[in-house]
């Protein structure tokens, strides 16, 4: 079995289309909604996918705000911008770009945000609401991820999913999405602490592979028809990205998402769907 490909790069391309219609009606009624973005420090991922975001709110008719810190920035140099941007009418959403360089609180700074323009759904209001099934902005990976598995007719309802990592931009919300009612998959969550990881995967459907570990998911490790999503991102000793997922897995998966090429430009796409959800909420 050669498996097929969830390609992010197209499905992305495909919703992008989409918001292009939607911007260009929420313009025509007065609003452009604006996507703001706090970049602190200079990791070079982190300066590229601020920098890709940017790129695709030009393509579909969406400002920028963009804040930059430098890697000295303390916390009350971080907390002020957050507070601006809450203020700022042209933002419609924006996001703290993670992780933030160390010494920075994290988990303080996404607090601070208006969970109105939360949009990446990782204020601490916005988890909440997750959890309990009420509307709120949803993280963009793990929507990505749906969005990407749904456009391809992976089925999810009555799928068992093992979902490796326990991050907050993925390994925690992933599985909440994925058991609600309208989604119906059953979920283990594996992690560093997991015992006999394979053990795990080899009765999967579906494998979300968010560990960061290079190569981590083996070929024998994985069911023959399952669904293999790659998220992790580790990089070379030639700069080139290593996933979670070791290339043999093709022969095995029945779905496999490339990496670069997958998750990624699907994690984009949701962050463009939710501020143009927030700017339509803003009209009524
Ligand atoms: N505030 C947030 N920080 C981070 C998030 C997030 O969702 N919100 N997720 C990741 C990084 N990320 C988005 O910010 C992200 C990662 C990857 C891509 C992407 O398009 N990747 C390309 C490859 C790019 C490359 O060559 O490096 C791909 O997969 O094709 C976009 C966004 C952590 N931080």
């Amino acid at each position: 079995m050669t498996a097929q490909i969830l390609d992010g790069k197209a499905t992305a391309a495909e919703i992008k289309s989409d918001l292009t219609a939607r911007v260009a009606a929420l313009r025509e009624r007065g609003v452009t909604p604006g996507l703001g973005t706090v970049l602190v420090g200079d990791d070079p991922g982190s300066r590229k996918y601020v920098a890709g975001k940017h790129r695709d709110c030009a393509e579909v008719g969406i400002a920028s705000i963009e804040r930059e810190l430098s890697a000295t920035a303390t916390q009350d140099d971080v907390e002020k911008v957050v507070r601006e941007l809450n203020e700022d009418p042209a933002c419609t959403g924006y996001i703290v770009q993670l992780p933030l360089p160390a010494g920075l609180d994290e988990n303080r700074v996404l607090g601070l945000m208006d969970p109105a323009k939360d949009a990446d759904g990782l204020h601490p209001v916005n988890l909440g609401r997750l959890v309990l099934g009420e509307p709120a902005p949803l993280p963009c990976t793990p929507n990505g991820i749906l969005t990407l598995l749904r456009r391809h007719g992976v089925e999810i309802a009555g799928a068992h999913v093992v979902v490796v990592g326990r991050g907050v931009t993925i390994g925690r919300p992933m599985p909440l999405l994925l058991t609600r009612r309208t989604e119906n998959a059953t979920v283990t969550q594996c992690h560093t602490g997991t015992h006999d990881l394979p053990s795990h995967l080899r009765r999967a459907d579906i494998i979300i592979a968010a560990a960061g570990s290079p190569h981590l998911i083996r070929a024998e490790d994985v069911k023959p028809g399952a669904a293999v999503l790659d998220v992790g991102v580790s990089r070379g000793p030639d700069g080139k990205i290593l996933g979670d997922v070791h290339p043999d897995v093709r022969e095995v998966a029945a779905w496999l998402s490339p990496n670069p090429g997958g998750v990624g430009p699907m994690t984009r796409a949701q962050l463009l769907v939710n501020v143009v959800e927030a700017a339509e909420r803003g009209v009524g």
